[in-house]
């Protein structure tokens, strides 16, 4: 394969990456710090003495790793033991052993966006498991929860038409079926819009109901594979009269986007378009909005006590798939590396065979994007198959709007066209892609 074009960087004053790390890192450390400000009484009460001296603690270490940053300090290695400090620091060495002699250490400035961006999550987990007894703290869960109270008539809104399709999807023919299939997936991808790392920690809640602006939203969908998505699906619901089909969805966002994810999910198998439902969550706090276990569990059982019918019925049977081994969560680490996904069968051997049991895996999210084509300079053309770098473990399809300036597989002129109109194409947000590669 010709060599791999080089990473999104800092290097780049003015880019993207440099504006994240120059601004809006520090910006999610300050929020970081002062949500655990506001918590001092709690833990206070909680735990006394030790609380408070804790809650000081955790402090001054994002503090130091918010000075790193704004200084461009050498990236340190992970001190705290944990399950994956030693993958962490053998990737630090990685990252030396790419830097030529005089180029010095592995540094916020210097080094691969996508590598800084996790490690300084990866930190701040750190200054909090070196904070007992408030280690479980997630810095970011109030956000999160913020962002699923505020979207509640868009969830209802949502919830309300899985019931009423639910209730008649037997009676629906192949075109009707495939229409509601590709609403439910275009409802996931916008669904990626409510994304609190690119709004600095900001309330990203989705205000509207979806459903209503799909058809004003398609021509925004830079790259739609849905055609595929359906062929592949619909030809498995046709020759495996008995045998499972299943899907796996690689989460991104908790809050609004869960819930889109979790209609899509419910939907699947009401139309036996799907028989299981493979989730891949965080294993720590992430990237401000990202679902952890906690947050998976924790939506699923606020939406089963909602004071609406239609979505307490949701949460009723979403409970059930759980319980029936229809919907299976898994937890792996390797979804809070920073590895690109082409390292994943190396790294990670026993994830990539697990998800080589997918008849389709879906992505969601620009994190997720950044990781499958490695965060790298690519020409837009470039073919997504060529820039996934050998990473196929199924059919797999990238849901995901626009957070960052790596795109591929665009038309010629494509990306050119969109550049000269709107400068923000690739990082507002705005625009999304359902990308598939078969
Ligand atoms: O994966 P998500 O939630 O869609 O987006 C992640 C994100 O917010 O974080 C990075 C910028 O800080 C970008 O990849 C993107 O903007
Ligand atoms: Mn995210």
């Amino acid at each position: 394969m010709a060599g791999s074009p080089e990473s999104l960087s800092g290097q780049d004053v003015g880019s993207f990456a440099y504006l994240t790390i120059k601004d809006r890192i520090p910006q999610i450390l300050t929020k970081a710090i002062d949500t655990l400000h506001r918590h001092k009484s709690e833990f206070f009460e909680k735990h006394g003495e030790e609380g408070t001296e804790a809650e000081k603690k955790a402090i001054s270490l994002l503090s130091k790793l918010r000075n790193e940053l704004q200084t461009d300090k050498p990236i340190t290695p992970l001190v705290e033991k944990f399950v994956d400090m030693d993958i962490w620091n053998r990737y630090l060495e990685y990252q030396q052993s790419l830097m030529n002699e005089g180029d010095g250490k592995p540094r916020w400035f210097y080094s691969p966006w996508l590598f800084v961006e996790c490690y300084m999550y990866r930190r701040i987990h750190e200054a909090v498991m070196q904070s007992p007894p408030i280690n479980d703290f997630d810095v970011f869960q109030e956000s999160k929860e913020q962002n699923f109270f505020e979207s509640q008539d868009s969830i209802i809104a949502l919830c309300s038409y899985l019931q009423e399709l639910k209730r008649t999807v037997e009676e629906l023919d192949e075109v009707q079926l495939k229409n509601e299939f590709f609403k439910f997936l275009q409802v996931a991808l916008w669904g990626n819009k409510c994304d609190l790392s690119l709004s600095g920690g900001t309330s990203s809640s989705q205000k509207s109901n979806l459903m209503n602006s799909l058809e004003d939203l398609k021509p925004l969908i830079l790259v739609n594979h849905m055609d595929h998505l359906w062929s592949l699906l619909s030809k498995c619901k046709k020759t495996r009269e008995n045998a499972p089909i299943r899907v796996d969805i690689v989460l991104d966002n908790s809050g609004f986007e869960l819930i889109t994810d979790l209609v899509l999910a419910d939907f699947l198998l009401a139309s036996n378009l799907a028989t299981k439902i493979h989730f891949y969550g965080k294993t720590i706090p992430w990237f401000v909005s990202d679902t952890t276990k906690h947050d998976f569990n924790w939506l699923i059982e606020q939406v089963k006590h909602s004071d609406d019918k239609w979505m307490s019925k949701s949460g009723a049977d979403w409970e059930d798939h759980i319980k029936m081994g229809r919907w299976i969560y898994h937890d792996h680490i390797f979804w809070t590396l920073p590895h690109e996904y082409c390292a994943m069968s190396q790294v990670a051997p026993d994830l990539y065979a697990e998800l080589q049991k997918a008849d389709l895996i879906l992505f969601k999210g620009d994190l997720n994007y950044r990781k499958l084509t490695g965060d790298r300079k690519w020409a837009f053309t470039i073919p997504f198959h060529q820039a996934l770098k050998g990473f196929h473990p199924a059919p797999l399809c990238s849901v995901r709007t626009l957070k960052a300036e790596v795109q591929v597989g665009l038309q010629p002129g494509q990306g050119e066209e969109l550049a000269a109109s709107e400068p923000g194409w690739l990082t507002t947000g705005k625009y999304g892609v359902l990308q598939f590669d078969g």
